[in-house]
């Protein structure tokens, strides 16, 4: 198979598809790889890395749309890589598209077959491809969450650890799941008081047993949210219903009920967001104000540490990529259900129900678009 991987052109985006390492896994069995030149230059690897392991560079993104059997992104394709998409030509990369009806079309009309990272599976009822970039952004929230709560960016002024004699910035974690346990982590590693909120029992559990001593965990209702942030310095939205637009756990109204300059970081933004003024940003315009709260919604955060979610990315897509070029999608897919349960668009159906809902479009089963 010939496997593509084009530069990313999403703003500020400095991730890569394709490590040289994972290139080179690929080649080794037999296949063919091309890489749009400077891909991979935002992640540390240069052209020649790429060349040295037998892989083929081109001058632009059109040559390697236009050749590739399997396309291997990070981000949702934007709009001009949509227009460069193929019938039958697979596209593996992350695509969000419950809150995103123009890119849902678009890749309806062009006929491709996308797999979506975040919809993988695991056996343990994970999403092993969604999970290296929630660890990577959970780690960070807690780190741009404490430079919006200093004041010269709009925030109340609030050092995250306090120092003696003065009390540490409370934070708030609404899901404690990948996201919400890494922020958790660091941020009670800098000093602050943190409680996790989820609905999930045996999450809760698992939370109170494995870090009881470092950070509280409550029960998610609206009225635990409407009690905690009145007090908080800090809320990091960090829900997930797998592939839906995310809940909208925090109103407009309820911002009035906060103190003034405490920050919203919604991590859940790619699904659409958890707090109702969410809007996404991008690394280079990352914040702005609503009712006095500031806001932090970039929805591709692992590009500000490219080179470390590059690496874990690539050591999580590889053995699936390594699957769809070895047997094709329609095999690999048949053969692996979690596989299957990334399968979101084939030959102009949408194949994922949540998406279907969130979207209002008819959708058919994984299985039956293994049979078209
Ligand atoms: N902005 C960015 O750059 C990135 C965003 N994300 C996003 O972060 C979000 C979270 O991802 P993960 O932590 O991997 O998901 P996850 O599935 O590991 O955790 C989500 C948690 O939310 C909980 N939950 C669901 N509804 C809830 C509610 N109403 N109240 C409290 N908890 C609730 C679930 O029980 C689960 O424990 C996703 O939308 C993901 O796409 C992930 C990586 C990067
Ligand atoms: C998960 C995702 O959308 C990202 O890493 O950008
Ligand atoms: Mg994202």
């Amino acid at each position: 198979m010939l496997i593509g991987c084009p530069k990313e052109i999403k703003p500020q985006e400095f991730r890569v598809g394709l490590t040289p390492a994972a290139a080179g896994e690929v080649i080794a069995r037999g296949h063919s790889v091309i890489v749009e030149t400077n891909a991979g230059i935002g992640a540390g690897f240069t052209d020649e890395d790429y060349a040295a392991i037998g892989a083929t560079v081109l001058d632009t993104a059109e040559e390697v749309f236009a050749k590739a059997d399997m396309i291997v992104k990070v981000k949702e394709p934007q709009a001009v890589e949509r227009k460069m998409l193929r019938e039958g030509q697979l596209l593996f990369t992350y695509l969000h598209l419950a809150p995103d009806p123009e890119q849902t079309k678009d890749l309806l009309d062009s006929g491709c077959t996308a797999i979506a990272y975040e919809t993988v599976t695991d056996r343990s009822g994970g999403l092993p491809l969604l999970a290296p970039m929630s660890e990577v952004a959970g780690r960070l929230a807690p780190q741009v969450g404490s430079w919006t709560l200093q004041k010269a960016n709009g925030g109340r002024g609030v050092l995250m650890g306090g120092v003696p004699g003065v009390g540490p910035a409370k934070v708030v974690v609404i899901g404690g799941g990948v996201v919400g346990t890494h922020a958790a982590k660091i941020a009670a590693g800098m000093g602050a008081d943190v409680t996790v909120l989820d609905r999930s029992l045996p999450r809760l559990r698992y939370l109170d047993d494995v870090f009881g001593g470092t950070f509280k965990n409550q029960y998610s209702t609206a009225a635990a949210t409407a009690e905690l942030i009145t007090t908080a310095d800090m809320v990091i939205g960090a829900v997930l219903i797998p592939g839906a637009a995310a809940p909208k756990l925090i109103s407009r109204d309820q911002l009035s009920t906060m103190k003034p300059g405490a920050v919203l970081v919604d991590v859940a933004i790619d699904q659409g967001g958890c707090f109702e003024t969410s809007k996404a940003t991008t690394h280079a315009d990352p914040i702005y104000d609503v009712d006095g709260i500031m806001h932090y919604c970039v929805a591709n955060m692992p590009g500000a540490v490219a080179r470390t979610s590059t690496i874990a990315l690539g050591n999580a897509t590889m053995p699936f990529m390594l699957a769809l070029a070895g047997k094709g999608w329609k095999q690999a897919c048949a053969d692996d259900e979690h596989l299957l349960n990334g399968l979101n668009v084939h030959a102009g159906k949408l194949t994922y129900a949540a998406v279907g809902e969130a979207l209002g479009l008819d959708y058919i089963s994984g299985a039956d678009a293994l049979k078209i």
